[in-house]
């Protein structure tokens, strides 16, 4: 990466370090559902209390929209956090003004401190430099390790970058290594597997890696766009009229280009979204104009399973069929099953493939998985993300 990270900076001893991270996580009545983003953050986190760094953590939860929402505030994810680390950490109601600078001035060396929702502020999503000169005004430092809000030119990824020394954290640095690696210089054979349900928004993704892999892979409920663009019949499986010349193009691209264009060869379609509903299987080009494709079949599964085997490199985002509900989610299951046991290097899209992967039982045999779905994605279109873009050069 061109980028400079915390490892390049000589002396964190005293200094305050303002570092956003992504703790939007999951809650249910109060409650932390699922802690791994903050989990991520901990080798940053305690690189800089090693150091002697006087750390001021900020991060977004939900989308307040620039309100105090009272279930939105960040004092759960500080609890968490203090359990993790094994040390209190302070947590402030505000995140700029006198409540905050009191707050940051209390730190000693090594201490933390939480800032408030950094989206309870109208400045936040629209990038407003007062707000990010406030937030500036709190720290000696600026360390961008929230890669799941890289994509995101917001005043606390972006705007602060230009009013203090800026890098990366250990977070941030470890997938723009990763996915990076994955899209320049990608061992061979590199396979991408894209599921989901909307072309809409993987269309990007699927036309750069038309450039890069040698496998592509297509499941869930965008594979059927692409059967129909083929002319089958594909009965009330979701489609995306608007973009049956587009899936044409790319599967004569891939053709041109000696990318091996995977489609699923049959279909597991059923009469009813739901766990009771009678389901069977047809080939993919037979599917009955009165029933909706939901996951992809047996031999299918069995052929990406075979790729996914003889690859090198395997990068998987979006699901296979209607993974939550469980007559359709074997399709899922086998391609986690097949990605946790290639030898290739696996690399999970945030999102639902990470849901997926921990619902199976499997994330911890994956290499990696991403700490950002849409970032993710949108670094896989090939776009530079403005929370990286805006750090300082090596
Ligand atoms: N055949 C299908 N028909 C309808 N929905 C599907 C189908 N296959 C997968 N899905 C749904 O797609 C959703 C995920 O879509 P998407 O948001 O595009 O993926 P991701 O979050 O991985 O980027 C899942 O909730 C899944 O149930
Ligand atoms: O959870 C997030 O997005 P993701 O589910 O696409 O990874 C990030 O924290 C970004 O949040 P946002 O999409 O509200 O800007």
């Amino acid at each position: 990466m061109n980028k400079k990270s915390i490892r390049d900076i000589q002396d964190l001893n005293g200094k305050r370090v303002f570092v956003r991270v992504d703790f939007n996580v999951p809650l249910e009545n109060g409650a932390i559902t699922d802690d791994t983003r903050i989990r991520e953050t901990l080798p940053t986190i305690k690189y800089l209390i090693e150091r002697g760094a006087k750390i001021i953590l900020a991060s977004h939860l939900g989308r307040p929209k620039g309100q105090v929402v009272e279930e939105l505030r960040l004092t759960p994810v500080a609890v968490r956090l203090s359990e993790l680390l094994g040390k209190p950490v302070a947590k402030v109601d505000e995140a700029i003004g006198e409540a905050a600078k009191a707050a940051v001035a209390k730190l000693g060396n090594g201490d933390v401190l939480l800032l408030e929702n950094v989206r309870f502020y109208e400045g936040e999503e629209k990038n407003d430099p007062e707000l990010a000169k406030a937030f500036a005004e709190l720290a000696d430092l600026y360390v961008n390790d929230a890669f799941g809000a890289a994509h995101r030119a917001h005043a606390s990824t972006e705007g602060i970058a230009h009013y203090l020394p800026a890098v990366s954290g250990l977070l941030m640095e470890k997938e723009l290594d990763v996915l990076g690696k994955a899209l320049h210089n990608p061992e061979r054979p590199f396979t991408a597997i894209i599921g989901g349900a909307k072309v809409k928004d993987k269309i990007a993704v699927i036309e750069n890696l038309l450039n890069i892999a040698d496998n592509l892979i297509l499941g869930g409920g965008l594979a059927y766009t692409f059967l129909k663009a083929q002319g089958y019949e594909i009965g009330k499986s979701l489609c995306d009229d608007s973009k049956l010349d587009l899936a044409r193009s790319f599967i004569a691209k891939a053709k041109e280009r000696g990318v091996n264009f995977l489609l699923p060869v049959d279909i597991v379609v059923t009469d009813e979204f739901s766990a009771n509903a009678n389901t069977k299987v047809v080939a993919s080009n037979e599917i009955p104009a009165d029933l909706e494709g939901i996951d992809i079949g047996p031999k299918t599964r069995e052929l990406y399973a075979d790729v996914i085997a003889k690859s090198k490199l395997v990068v998987w985002n979006g699901p296979m069929g209607v993974f939550e509900i469980e007559p359709f989610s074997h399709g899922t299951r086998a391609v986690a099953q097949a990605c946790a046991e290639t030898s290739a290097y696996t690399v999970v899209g945030g999102g639902d493939s990470a849901a997926a992967a921990e619902k199976f039982k499997l994330a911890d045999r994956m290499d990696h998985i991403s700490t950002g779905g849409g970032a993710s994605l949108e670094f896989m279109e090939g776009k530079a993300l403005p929370g990286v873009v805006a750090l300082n050069d090596k």
